[in-house]
């Protein structure tokens, strides 16, 4: 909009406008604009619309249509004027040829038409507009933001105009502070809508069902989940040691890899065994709900004494079909039941580094005791280790410096070429999440 009615269409910003006893008041929202309109016989609207002498008259209205009915059987071509003497000479002589009449039309904009932020802009004093809050993340039906200090007397009303804005949205809820748990879950308050905390979620093809209120989730990671599923092969088996409800679990089992996933929340269990079962993958996924230092003590044990279920057929027909395509040779097709551990993910950024200790003698006999897994695990396929972690170092050279002193202090080794640093986020401006990929050390894993 550049001129015209333009101009009669902005709600006041700072102004504290629409609140009335310190609810919304949405009747306030209500403006009636009278603009002209060119009534003409429904065969000749489309001339109108494309005459290059009407093109700058026209009405240009978001989510406004530029031809409204008319009485009897006429069209009404709408202007973006309200007085005729605004309209140029060529424009006027051009309706006069086409017979069109000049009459006022009304249009009305209410509460559903302004955006959340106009509604947002005009609600607040003019000392909290600048600033104002304008994004909220969305996890099935629940849209939760995090309000500074200085909007929380607005919050519900606040709250009532995403609900309203945002049909997908059945419930608003604000992250208090940083408040968050042992299990990384953050406390809320409901701003709006109903008090439903179990949401569905998609992600990499799969459905997550889970109680927003009791576990962690940031679909903010959507993007670190695919990129190590993506590493992992069909016929690998991945150990999850803080699995959350499964976003990397469940898609690396649809895959065809056997996982072994684990969380000490048993809240994160509960909806990972649900997860499990709606996502029809339980003959590959085992939970567990431990500690993950003694979670990673027996992992090896456990797929020893208790392999993983073969690759499905279904899954392993597919994979040979990609690599033919691809020019590749099919891999030979895995029959046996899966005993070898490829990966370990640990996604514990603030302290998933200081569990790595539970690595060293892992598969010495003091841990695996009788089994001789040596034939499973040599130098060159021992698993991967996925760690992430936090650091306060913004360059990625000092970072990296930063990750690999502390991953190496922990496990007592020094990290192979091969390792790899992938920077995940920035979480906060001086905090940067990274994930470090390396392969543990056979000294490290058999270490008395
Ligand atoms: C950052 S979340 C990651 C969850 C999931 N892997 C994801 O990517 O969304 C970390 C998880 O570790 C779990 N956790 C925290 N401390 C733990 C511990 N000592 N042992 C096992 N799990 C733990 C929490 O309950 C939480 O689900």
């Amino acid at each position: 909009m550049s001129e015209g009615i333009s101009k009669q269409l902005v709600l006041p910003k700072g102004s504290g406008f629409g609140v009335k006893n310190g609810a919304l008041d949405k009747d306030a929202f209500r403006k009636v604009v009278t603009v002209l309109a060119a009534k003409v016989a429904p065969e000749k609207a489309g001339v109108l619309l494309k005459a290059p002498a009407l093109k700058r008259s026209l009405i240009d209205v978001p989510k406004v249509k530029s031809v409204a009915r008319g009485p009897d059987q006429d069209k009404l071509v709408l202007l973006k004027y309200s007085d005729q003497a605004d309209l140029t000479e060529d424009a006027v002589q051009f309706l006069r040829s086409q017979a069109a009449e000049l009459v006022p039309h009304e249009l009305v904009f209410d509460y559903d038409y302004w955006s959340t932020d106009d509604v947002i802009h005009a609600i607040l004093p003019k000392e909290l507009e600048e600033g104002a809050p304008s994004g909220f993340a969305v996890v099935g039906h629940i849209a939760h933001m995090n309000l500074r200090p200085e909007y929380l007397p607005y919050k519900h009303i606040i709250g009532q105009v995403v609900l309203d804005k945002n049909p997908s949205v059945t419930t608003v809820v604000n992250k208090l502070d940083n408040i968050v748990d042992q299990f990384r879950v953050f406390k809320m308050e409901l701003l709006a809508g109903e008090p439903d905390f179990v949401v569905t979620q998609s992600e990499n093809d799969c459905k997550f069902t889970f109680d927003f209120r009791e576990v962690y989730w940031n679909s903010r990671l959507h993007h670190e989940h695919e990129r190590l599923i993506e590493q992992f092969k069909t016929e690998d088996v991945i150990a999850d040691v803080f699995a959350g409800v499964g976003p990397f679990a469940i898609p690396a089992a649809k895959k065809g890899c056997g996982v072994l996933a684990n969380d000490l929340n048993p809240s994160s269990y509960k909806y990972l065994t649900v997860n499990i079962s709606d996502n029809k993958v339980g003959s590959l996924v085992r939970p567990f709900c431990e500690d993950g230092r003694e979670f990673i003590r027996q992992a090896f044990n456990r797929a020893w004494d208790d392999p993983l279920a073969p690759v499905p057929q279904r899954k392993q027909r597919r994979t040979e079909l990609k690599e033919i395509r691809a020019g590749e040779r099919p891999a030979p097709p895995v029959g046996p039941r899966r005993n070898r551990i490829s990966h370990f993910v640990m996604n514990l950024p603030d302290t998933a580094i200081l569990f790595l200790d539970a690595f060293r003698g892992v598969l010495s006999p003091a841990i695996a005791g009788e089994r001789d897994l040596s034939g499973l695990y040599a130098e060159a396929t021992m698993p991967m280790i996925h760690t992430h972690c936090f650091t306060r170092e913004l360059e990625p050279e000092k970072a990296e410096a930063d990750i690999r002193q502390r991953v190496e202090e922990k496990i007592g080794h020094p990290l192979g070429a091969d390792t790899v640093y992938h920077w995940v986020r920035s979480v906060a401006p001086q905090k940067e999440m990274y994930c470090v990929s390396f392969r543990l050390p056979y000294a490290v894993a058999y270490a008395s």
